[in-house]
């Protein structure tokens, strides 16, 4: 198997002086091409794994290894760009008067040719159907807009590796719903990994598989079909299961046959239809 991010047996706390790990014998691998999310509820390590992978955090043990090669203070900014982070809070990510100059940003700190930056910025804003703002400024946009300017961003650095940190958990459902399309989409065309951070089960449900983390430490790896049929194992931890997983099981327990993957509400509405004959 082709793993294009591997970590292994990582150690990390912020507080040096204190007895207690903030992560304590983490590992898990990414396969290149995959759609891992990473879920588990608030501070149990999630956003310092991926700031770990991404070099922004010093002390650790272990390891992690991005494509074969492990993270050093030696690599560091080298490897670095082989990830592209998007953060919670769109705000905290701009930094030019436009859009256009918003994207061109990162490149032109990697000393991008100006031809070779246009052309990226271009493509990058097609990518994420943000052509028309180009010239707009990037405070006048909504939420998912803006989001999606960050991606585009990102995009143009040709990173290997997304890793979305909580992403779009300040959106609502219809920027919520646009940012995964195009996510999904630049994973197809760009040939890209994900591994995503999420509060949102329905999004996670749509993973090739999904870690969860529980104080500091990965508690189950495992397909969503797989994960979501141990509720109670999920409840255990404070977690919740899909309230279409919930329903299923119901409907399963009442005779109904229905499709093993998970389904969104609409698919599962789609199902039930079909089989009562709507
Ligand atoms: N900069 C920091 N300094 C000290 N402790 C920190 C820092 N950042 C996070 N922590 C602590 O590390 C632990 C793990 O936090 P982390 O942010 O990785 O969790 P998380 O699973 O991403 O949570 P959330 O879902 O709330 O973002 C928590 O106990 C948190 O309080």
């Amino acid at each position: 198997m082709n793993k294009i991010l591997e970590v292994e047996n990582l150690h990390f706390k912020y507080d040096k002086t204190q007895e207690v790990e903030q992560l304590s014998g983490v590992n898990f691998y990414v396969a290149r091409g995959e759609w891992v999310s990473i879920i588990g509820k608030n501070g149990s390590g999630k956003s310092t794994t991926a700031r770990l992978i991404d070099g922004l955090l010093e002390g650790f043990t272990g390891s992690v290894k991005i494509d074969n090669v492990l993270l050093s203070q030696e690599n560091v900014w080298t490897l670095r760009k082989k990830i592209g982070m998007v953060f919670q809070n769109p705000d905290n990510q701009f930094v030019g008067a436009t859009v256009e100059d918003d994207v061109a940003f990162g490149m032109e700190n990697q000393g991008i040719a100006r031809d070779e930056m246009k052309r990226r910025v271009d493509e990058a804003l097609l990518a994420v159907n943000m052509q028309a703002f180009k010239s707009k400024e990037p405070a006048r946009l909504s939420g998912g807009q803006k989001q999606r300017v960050a991606i585009a961003g990102m995009i143009a650095l040709r990173p290997e590796i997304i890793i979305l940190d909580e992403s779009t958990s300040m959106l609502d459902p219809t920027g919520r719903d646009e940012m995964m399309r195009v996510i999904h989409e630049i994973k197809d065309k760009f040939k890209l990994t994900v591994l995503s951070i999420t509060h949102d089960l329905d999004e996670a449900a749509h993973s090739d598989r999904i870690i969860v983390m529980n104080e500091g430490k990965i508690v189950q790896i495992a397909e969503p079909e797989v994960l979501f049929s141990s509720n109670k194992d999920m409840v255990e931890i404070g977690l919740d299961v899909p309230f279409t997983t919930n329903l299923m099981t119901d409907l399963e327990r009442h005779g109904f046959d229905l499709p093993k993957a998970y389904m969104d509400e609409t698919q599962l509405a789609d199902q039930l239809a079909k089989r009562l004959k709507v």
